[in-house]
């Protein structure tokens, strides 16, 4: 199954950095000094607590947002750009779906604004289902879905048009353990396709599964590397006490 559009350029090994960035809203800094970059191929967590900035930092990547200071580049060019949104998928933290629509009419709708349309769209529209194990129920109206279901239809939104990066704020919240894991299946099928992830949770075990991660605090970095370097780098047996070990867990 084909379920990335080949990049057209191999040569960013990084395909997310984000340089000294820093966002304030009025006199409150909610980035300060952010400096991480995500290589081309990993799932990246941004691993943080509930108002820690996660998704701020998400919304500037996509260039939904500008820094007050800094700079993120994205697939090579400065964000905001709009003609890079093409080639991301956005998954935001509120599902943005029309609940009087089916899930296939959902699907066609966004797909339509990336111009997907015919024979295309209807090949597009059975992967994708069944990627995220919605097959059997496209034709009901979204607002009889679960919370789960919506949660992965709009990855199925965000996978529609074949995106080379995935930007995904928490994918899994508000979702039990079972389906969790096959979100978390899922992620690792689209990595083993080649898509370039980064993922905001606030889990420990879902951050063991990123290949590498930025644990986050009052928004500053307070640690980065693989799950592995952290948990030795701070001498901790879990993720979580890793996090409390940098301070993650202390007000
Ligand atoms: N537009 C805004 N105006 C003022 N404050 C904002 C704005 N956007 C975010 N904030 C504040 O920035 C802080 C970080 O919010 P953010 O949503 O980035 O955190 P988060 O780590 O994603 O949290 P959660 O896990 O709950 O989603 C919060 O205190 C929030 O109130």
């Amino acid at each position: 199954m084909n379920l990335v559009t080949q990049p057209n350029d191999d040569s960013h090994s990084d395909c997310i950095a984000a340089v000294h960035v820093s966002r304030s809203f009025g006199k409150r800094t909610v980035l300060d000094d952010i400096s991480l970059t995500v290589r081309k191929g990993e799932i990246f967590g941004l691993l943080g607590p509930s108002g820690s900035g996660k998704t701020t930092l998400v919304r500037l990547i996509t260039g939904l947002d500008i820094p007050n200071g800094g700079t993120i580049t994205l697939l090579g060019e400065k964000m905001p750009k709009l003609d890079i949104l093409s080639r991301i998928g956005y998954m935001a933290q509120s599902d943005a779906l029309y609940g009087e629509l089916t899930a296939q009419e959902n699907l066609e709708f966004f797909s339509a604004l990336y111009g997907l349309r015919g024979t295309k769209l209807k090949s597009r529209i059975k992967e994708v289902a069944e990627l995220v194990k919605l097959s059997d129920d496209l034709k009901k109206p979204v607002q009889l879905y679960s919370g789960g279901m919506k949660r992965r239809l709009s990855l199925a939104v965000a996978l529609m048009h074949g995106p080379e990066v995935l930007v995904l704020d928490e994918p899994t919240v508000g979702i039990d353990p079972v389906l969790r894991k096959s979100i978390w299946d899922e992620l690792d099928n689209l990595r083993r396709a080649g898509v370039t992830m980064l993922v905001t949770t606030h889990v420990m075990d879902e951050a063991e599964k990123c290949d590498r991660l930025a644990m986050i605090r009052d928004g500053k970095v307070i640690a980065l590397g693989s799950p592995e370097q952290l948990k030795a780098d701070s001498q901790a047996s879990s993720m979580e006490d890793a996090f409390i070990a940098f301070r993650g867990g202390v007000a």
